[in-house]
């Protein structure tokens, strides 16, 4: 339901350029996924504090990503980025199993909250790399993420350090907010 309403949504708004926003705790690895996307290299990250925004093209569709912080005191500013976005990022660390439910408890708030009502979800298990990392299919059940009715979303593996599964990740939402995507 959540697909046929975001699909219907996108064919009748087409826009020139695509609105993407990274949500995710501190240290997931949202700013090293925005810049591996964009200029192809790892940078050396500080805790972000507002946020960074670059603008990308992949499969001719132009996207504006902004990465957010994660700090538990700037979460409450992450709404104020929302408005027009088709699309959110949530980067998960996938070895922080301590903090998952609070990003479950992230996730649900942003899910409700009206400027997000036709985005999409991906969500970004990162740091496959190391070795004590939950699988997709644990920060599925973590996150509950098939509890989600109004949203299309999707989860996708990545290593941010050595940018696997993010094209594949990108490519979803391309798919999502061009139409292209099989139902
Ligand atoms: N091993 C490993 N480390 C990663 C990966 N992605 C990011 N990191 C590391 O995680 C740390 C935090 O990365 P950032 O990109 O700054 O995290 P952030 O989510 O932007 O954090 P805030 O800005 O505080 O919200 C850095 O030391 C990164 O090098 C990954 O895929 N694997
Ligand atoms: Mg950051």
């Amino acid at each position: 339901m959540g697909a046929f309403i975001s699909r219907f949504w996108f064919m009748l708004f087409p826009a020139k350029e695509y609105k993407i926003v990274v949500v995710g705790l501190d240290n997931a690895g949202k700013t090293t996924t925005l810049y591996k996307l964009h200029l192809g290299e790892v940078v050396t990250t500080h805790p972000t504090v507002g946020s960074n925004v670059e603008e990308l093209v992949y499969k001719n569709i132009r996207f504006e990503v902004w990465d957010l912080g994660g700090q538990d005191r700037l979460r409450t500013s992450w709404a104020t980025y929302y408005r027009g976005t088709h699309a959110v990022i949530v980067v998960i660390d996938s070895t922080d199993r301590a903090r998952i439910g609070i990003m479950k408890d992230e996730l649900f708030r942003l899910l409700q909250h009206e400027d997000l009502a036709h985005s999409v979800v991906l969500v970004f298990a990162n740091k496959q790399d190391l070795k004590d990392a939950m699988s997709p299919a644990e920060i599925t059940d973590a996150l509950s993420l098939h509890s989600i009715k109004n949203h299309d979303w999707h989860i996708q593996a990545c290593c941010a350090l050595k940018g696997e599964g993010l094209f594949d990740g990108l490519g979803w939402i391309a798919d999502r907010v061009s139409g292209k995507a099989a139902t």
